[in-house]
């Protein structure tokens, strides 16, 4: 079965409303590490939105499992990468304006571009991830770049419709993922993924870590809330 990798940008996010110090994500990559977590994966985006440095170099220090660093393609990001040194690297698209990550990289059109960033950061020992969704050409692409891994996109899985949508895309997955063990890739999956959807794409051969991050924080919020009202409610009275 697959490793959980558990993204805690969504901690940053919520940090980022207010410019303070709390929730820290580097206190709730160690919670979610004793609740076993087998990796934590932070996304630093170039616009800075959740995610600090600040936040990276701690996690460089304190993380006990594997630390995932995703990120853009870009000189800016190599460098710093490369000072810090995460477990792997996964190399994702960025759009400024985007809610969130909309889709793989387009390694078939930049499998040049990308090529020499792999080829730099695994030169530093540092093995590295693309970021595709499941289509033959963007894993042909991925696999001759040099990249270690692939992680499929699962954001159209997770958004499709349940039935003949989802199983369609679930397919795709699947498909996806033979091909890229054939190609001698590892096999990783994130984006979307849930309580209700994930369990599918675990049972996919070859799965070795799914990077889950907005559905576990999202229940954590609404678990957490019945205590921590009555924490505060404790105070007062
Ligand atoms: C690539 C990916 O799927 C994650 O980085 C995810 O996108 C994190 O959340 P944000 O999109 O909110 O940065
Ligand atoms: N690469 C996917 C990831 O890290 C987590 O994505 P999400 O679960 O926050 O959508």
């Amino acid at each position: 079965m697959p490793t959980l990798g558990v993204n805690i940008d969504h901690i940053a996010t919520i940090r980022q409303a207010r410019r303070g110090v709390e929730p820290d994500p580097v206190t709730a990559a160690a919670i979610a590490e004793l609740a076993g977590a087998d990796g934590i994966t932070v996304h630093l985006r170039e616009d800075r939105r959740h995610i600090q440095e600040r936040d990276v170099r701690l996690l460089r220090q304190t993380v006990r499992t594997h630390l995932n660093l995703e990120m853009a393609a870009t000189p800016e990001m190599v460098a710093i990468a490369l000072d810090v040194k995460p477990d792997y690297i996964t190399l994702v698209p960025e759009r400024r304006e985007e809610i969130t990550t909309e889709g793989g990289l387009n390694v078939k059109a930049q499998g040049d571009r990308l090529g020499k960033f792999v080829h730099q950061l695994q030169g530093a020992g540092i093995p590295v991830s693309l970021f595709v969704d499941p289509e033959t050409a963007q894993i042909q692409a991925s696999a001759k770049t040099g990249a270690k891994f692939i992680e499929l996109h699962t954001g159209t899985y997770a958004n499709a419709k349940a039935g003949e949508s989802r199983d369609r895309q679930l397919q795709a997955l699947t498909d996806g993922g033979a091909l890229a063990i054939k190609l001698g890739l590892k096999l990783n999956a994130g984006h979307g993924l849930d309580y209700r959807n994930t369990r599918p794409v675990a049972l996919i051969k070859g799965m070795e870590e799914l990077n889950i991050g907005h559905s576990i924080i999202s229940r954590a919020v609404l678990v957490g809330l019945d205590r921590a009202v009555r924490e505060m409610k404790a105070l007062i009275n």
